[in-house]
């Protein structure tokens, strides 16, 4: 069967052209001549050609290949990615030699065994192909990419005097390829301040990939990050390349990593010290670039502690540390986040101008927001939903009782203080209703810490959003 290639032969001998067409159409599919190297550019402008099979010396006695390079520059110059195999007098190694410096593929001498022709520019066609194909998929590389980079990135809002200070932070560190560690509750905009830092680093035009470490089993931790070779184990049906290497030019966000366990603590020191990984199943290391930007909701004090977490890494990781305050001790933040959710859900639910009235802040600005801004976000995107009025008043809420909202003890014992709950223990069998009452029990027996809570409830931290998501919670 003959192999799918496109060849132009460019010789002034008419009987190397028909020799070398009759040769090679008996094994690729489409072959031009040309025995003008004036008519070069027209032939490569009207049609793309796998391999340019040219000769190095035109007009009796020409011996140089004076000509051979002028040529062969000029295509590159209409057509850099051109796979062209030079054709060589016997004897002509350094002329040929020199021709590949210039950007020749290959070269073949005269006179030509048949089978060395054949073999040398099908490889070259394999060559081409594999080029095509890269440059393809670099393209689309960088369209997906920017698009990723473009998802409606949300704002960092806020004019409290601990917000303004953080975005100060953040527009001195991001150029800087300092390792950045985010330290802050749930909910509180950890991944979104790690965005804004990648928006604003040299690295913006490259990939932002987040690893959420709480989500990835143990067992997975190696191959996901690290990648493994195919058979490296039960279920490694192909070579997979690991998040490290996936991230290359561009950041890496490695969410909850005080979830993670101290051997494995060890496993990713070694990687971010040397700067390289060895895939599972693969004995030879890959360097990778990528820079660190982490986050998790432990205390600092317990991100300190020796049986917790290693010292050694956290020195690494937190060149900078930005700590993003609890909504309740920035409330001046409340009245701006809710204003810019409002008009997000008014357009979203079809609700032109809507606005909130000032007692309404007020009264959100004494709640303590367990959940953070993911919890205001939510509490307004209901309010959005149920009020039948512009302006959205106490009553869209579903508050705590503000007699006990300004508290600051957070430790206090989880209860049944809302009209759902007690509607739930009240024995309301509606699966959905369960479903939605037991998570908001655990998110407020752990204080909205999304780890603790998924693993009372038996879920993955991901499969815990996905539900929060879906009951508005
Ligand atoms: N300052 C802010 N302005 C606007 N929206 C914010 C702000 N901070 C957080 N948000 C929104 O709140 C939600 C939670 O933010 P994000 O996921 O960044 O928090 P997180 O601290 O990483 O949470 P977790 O620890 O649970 O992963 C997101 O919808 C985010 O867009």
């Amino acid at each position: 069967m003959k192999e799918n290639g496109r060849i132009l032969i460019v010789d002034d001998d008419d009987d190397i052209l028909t020799a070398g067409k009759l040769l090679l159409k008996r094994k690729f599919s489409h072959i031009s001549t040309c025995n003008l190297p004036e008519h070069i550019p027209a032939f490569i402008q009207n049609q793309d050609f796998d391999v340019i099979l040219l000769d190095m010396n035109f007009g009796p006695g020409e011996s140089t290949g004076k000509q051979g390079f002028y040529w062969l520059k000029k295509i590159l110059a209409i057509k850099p990615e051109s796979i062209i195999i030079m054709i060589t007098a016997h004897g002509g190694v350094d002329v040929a030699v020199e021709a590949m410096k210039l950007g020749a593929t290959d070269f073949i001498a005269k006179p030509w065994q048949n089978e060395k022709v054949i073999a040398t520019l099908s490889t070259a066609i394999q060559l081409g192909q594999t080029r095509t194909e890269a440059q393809a998929l670099r393209q689309k590389n960088n369209i997906l990419i920017a698009a990723s980079n473009q998802v409606n990135q949300p704002l960092l809002i806020g004019d409290s005097t601990a917000l303004t200070e953080i975005k100060s932070l953040i527009k001195r560190s991001a150029p800087t390829e300092a390792n950045i560690l985010i330290l802050g509750e749930n909910g509180t905009g950890k991944e979104l301040v790690a965005r804004e830092i990648h928006q604003q680093s040299l690295r913006a035009n490259n990939i932002f990939m987040s690893v959420d470490l709480g989500a990835i089993s143990e067992s997975l931790f190696e191959s996901e990050l690290f990648g493994h070779k195919k058979g490296a184990f039960t279920g490694a049906q192909h070579d997979r390349i690991g998040r490290l290497k996936a991230a290359d030019g561009g950041t890496l966000f490695l969410d909850e990593i005080g979830n993670l366990p101290l051997h494995l603590q060890a496993k990713l020191l070694t990687v971010l010290e040397q700067r390289e990984v060895t895939p599972l199943g693969e004995n030879k290391a890959i360097p990778f670039d990528v820079r660190i930007v982490c986050a998790t909701n432990l205390a600092k004090d317990k991100l300190q502690n020796e049986s917790i977490f290693r010292q050694d890494l956290l020195f690494r990781l937190n060149t900078v540390e930005v700590n993003l305050p609890p909504l309740r001790e920035r409330i001046d933040d409340i009245k701006p986040i809710s204003e810019y959710f409002i008009q997000l859900y008014g357009k979203k639910y079809h609700k032109a101008n809507l606005s909130i009235s000032a007692a309404t802040i007020k009264r959100l600005q004494q709640e303590q927001w367990l959940g953070n801004i993911r919890a205001l976000r939510h509490a307004i995107e209901r309010a959005v939903i149920m009020s039948d009025n512009q302006t959205l008043t106490i009553d869209d809420f579903q508050l705590t009782d503000a007699s006990s909202a300004p508290s600051t003890n957070h430790n206090k014992e989880f209860s049944i203080d809302n009209h759902e709950d007690k509607q739930f223990f009240r024995g309301e069998l509606n699966l959905e209703s369960i479903e939605k009452q037991t998570i908001h029990q655990a998110l407020k027996k752990h204080r909205y810490n999304i780890s603790h809570s998924a693993k009372e409830l038996g879920l993955t931290r991901a499969a815990l959003y996905r539900r929060m998501e879906k009951h508005g919670l």
